[in-house]
């Protein structure tokens, strides 16, 4: 398969707290490469504090790298380029009831992404936005409620809809459904799976549990203090023996 993302040597050092030219760096991502093919899905594993977040920042732009690369299609991605990022690459985070605005319907959240990187007209933006929520498992109507008025499923379905509105290739779900109770997570992964199918989008997903990762992943990337000591093909993985933090990554919940 050919890949569609392409990561070199990606790495990151964060300045200590009062961020001074003098102050230590810590490094929270040492280089780290790997790849991803269309419609793939990618699960990135590590203890608290290893360097999930980080990477899955620099991968969706959230966060600038310290050194290396990111080509998309073959074609390098630049830091400035936000547009060119913003289309292709979107990131869901943990907490749907955070990133939502409580002031604002679901229907001008949506909007907002279609504004600042497409050309549709009003109209055409509320009928994106109605199609999309109709995607997710929504109704039409939802585009005139407010957060508060959605259960927190329904919250993750806008978080999702307002990740596929630019129809991306890849999509980055930070600990996106460690929030939900295990039969709305079992509806959401099942619709991201449907989208997958439907879309051909790639995922990369940041998470703790194993269960998740045998069910959806093709690959798996391990990070041990911010090193990547695992980057394979889940079957690969699961069938050899593996040394004891990654045998505890894949089995402590179960
Ligand atoms: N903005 C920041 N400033 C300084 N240090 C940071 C910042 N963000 C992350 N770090 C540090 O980088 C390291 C990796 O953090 P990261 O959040 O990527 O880990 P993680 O594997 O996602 O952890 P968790 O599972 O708890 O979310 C940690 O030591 C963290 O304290």
């Amino acid at each position: 398969m050919t890949s569609i993302l392409e990561v070199k040597n990606l790495s990151k050092s964060f300045r200590g707290r009062r961020d001074w030219p003098w102050s230590p760096k810590s490094v929270a991502l040492e280089p780290t490469s790997f790849t991803l093919a269309a419609g793939e899905t990618l699960a990135i594993m590590g203890e608290t504090g290893s360097g999930k977040s980080t990477l899955a920042k620099l991968v969706a732009g959230v966060d600038n790298p310290t050194s290396g690369d990111i080509y998309l299609n073959g074609q390098k991605l630049y830091d400035a380029n936000t547009k060119q990022r913003c289309q292709n690459i979107r990131m869901i985070f943990q907490d749907s009831e955070k990133s939502l605005n409580s002031q604002r319907t679901i229907g001008q959240q949506l909007e907002e992404p279609l504004i600042f990187n497409t050309r549709q007209t009003a109209q055409e933006r509320q009928n994106t936005v109605k199609q999309t929520l109709r995607k997710v498992g929504l109704l039409a109507e939802h585009y005139e409620f407010y957060p508060h008025m959605l259960s927190t499923g329904q919250k993750q379905r806008v978080a999702i809809a307002r990740a596929i509105s630019l129809e991306p290739q890849i999509i980055v779900a930070d600990e996106a459904l460690v929030a939900l109770d295990p039969s709305v997570r079992a509806q959401i992964i099942n619709l991201m799976l449907d989208l997958q199918q439907d879309m051909g989008i790639s995922y990369i997903f940041v998470t703790h549990s194993p269960q998740i990762v045998k069910h959806i992943a093709d690959k798996i990337l391990i990070l041990y203090r911010g090193k990547m000591i695992t980057f394979e093909k889940t079957e690969h993985l699961l069938n050899k023996p593996q040394q004891p933090y990654v045998e505890q990554l894949l089995h402590e919940h179960l």
